[in-house]
C-alpha cells in the first residue's frame, strides 16, 4: 500500500516499485489524499482551471491520475476519505494552508480513521510513505505521512498492522551522481547547486534500506509522469534527468525502513532489493 499525498506523487516517487509489483501479481494498492487543486498547470489550455478562476483542477487531476496508473498497471486507487474530501493545502505557508477542507488543518484520528479502512479492508503486508518531512516539507506530505503511521499503529492495536513500513528516500550517492551527470548539460536544472545538501532532501547510503530496480518498467514510469502534464511539463528536469541518467534516476527507488525487519540484503549497506524481503511467502 502506497500512501502518497497528490496526484503525481505516484509516480514520482514510486512508479517504477509500483509497477514492478503490479507486474509481480502483488495486490498494490494507492491512497491519494488530496485532489491536488492548487497546482500550477503547465499546459496552456487548462489555465483557467486553477483554484483562483474555474478551481476545476482537482477533478482534471484525477483524470491525469487515472491515466498514470493505467501505464503502471493494475492498480487499487482510492482517496483517502473519497474524492474531495480533503483539499490540497497548497506549498507551506501559503493561504490555502487556511482552506476549511486543507488536508494540513484534517483532524489527525478522523483522517486516520478512513486509511485504517481501507487497512483493514485490503490488510497490507507492506506500507510505503514519506519521512517525517514528507520528503521534501510540503505539507499535505508531512500530514500523509503522520496520517499513515497513526492508521498503521491503530491498525497494529488491532492485530492488522503491516509488517514493514518504508519511507521513500533518496540516497546522497544517487543525489550526487545526478548533479555531475547533468553538469555538462544545457538544460541543467540544478546548475546553481554546489553541493547537495543544497537540496530539502538526500538521505546517507547507509540509512537507506532498500533499492527496488524497476528499470524494467522505466517507460511505464516516463508514461505515468507525461500522464500528469499539467504538473510536469516536457521541459521538466525530470526529463533532463531522464536522458542524461535515466535508468538509474527514474528506474531504480530507494526507501528507508521505519518499522519491521530488514530482510536480505546486497550490496555495501545491505540494500534490500524487495520490500517483501524477509516476510513469510
Ligand atoms: C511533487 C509535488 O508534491 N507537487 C505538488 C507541489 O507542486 C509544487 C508547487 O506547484 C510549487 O508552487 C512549484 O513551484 C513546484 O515546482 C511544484 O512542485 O505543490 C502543489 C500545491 O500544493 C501540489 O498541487 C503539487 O502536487
Ligand atoms: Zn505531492
Amino acid at each position: 500500500m502506497f500512501v502518497h499525498a497528490h496526484p503525481d506523487d505516484e509516480s514520482i516517487g514510486t512508479g517504477a516499485t509500483m509497477a514492478h509489483y503490479a507486474a509481480t501479481g502483488a495486490h498494490v494498492t494507492l491512497v491519494t489524499c488530496t485532489l491536488g487543486e492548487e497546482g500550477e498547470i503547465h499546459v496552456p489550455d487548462l489555465a483557467q482551471l486553477e483554484a483562483a478562476q474555474a478551481d476545476q483542477l482537482g477533478g482534471y487531476r484525477l483524470t491525469e491520475l487515472r491515466q498514470a496508473l493505467a501505464a503502471l498497471g493494475p492498480i487499487d486507487h482510492r482517496m483517502l476519505g473519497g474524492a474531495g474530501r480533503y483539499r490540497d493545502s497548497g506549498m507551506m505557508g501559503t493561504p490555502a494552508n487556511e482552506h476549511k477542507r486543507a488536508f494540513w488543518g484534517a483532524d489527525l484520528d478522523e483522517a486516520a480513521d478512513h486509511l485504517l479502512k481501507i487497512m483493514d479492508e485490503v490488510r497490507p503486508q507492506v506500507v510505503v510513505t514519506y519521512d517525517p518531512n514528507g520528503f521534501y516539507g510540503h505539507p499535505d506530505h508531512i500530514q500523509a505521512h503522520r496520517v499513515a503511521m497513526r492508521a498503521s499503529e491503530l491498525a497494529a492495536e488491532r492485530g492488522f498492522g503491516p509488517a514493514k513500513i518504508y519511507w521513500t528516500a533518496m540516497p546522497l550517492s544517487v543525489l550526487k551522481a545526478g548533479v555531475e551527470a547533468l553538469r555538462d548539460s544545457t538544460d541543467n536544472p540544478f546548475a546553481a547547486v554546489t553541493d547537495v545538501s543544497e537540496f530539502p532532501f538526500g538521505t546517507p547510503d547507509e540509512e537507506v534500506a532498500a533499492c527496488i530496480d524497476g528499470s524494467d518498467f522505466h517507460d511505464a514510469k516516463v508514461a505515468a509522469l507525461k500522464a500528469h502534464a499539467t504538473q510536469i511539463p516536457d521541459t521538466s528536469w525530470l526529463y533532463s534527468i531522464a536522458g542524461n541518467f535515466g535508468q538509474e534516476f527514474m528506474g531504480v527507488e530507494h526507501y528507508t525502513l521505519a518499522v519491521g525487519d530488514r530482510g536480505r540484503g546486497d550490496g555495501p549497506y545491505g540494500w534490500e532489493t524487495d520490500l517483501f524481503a524477509g516476510l513469510p511467502e
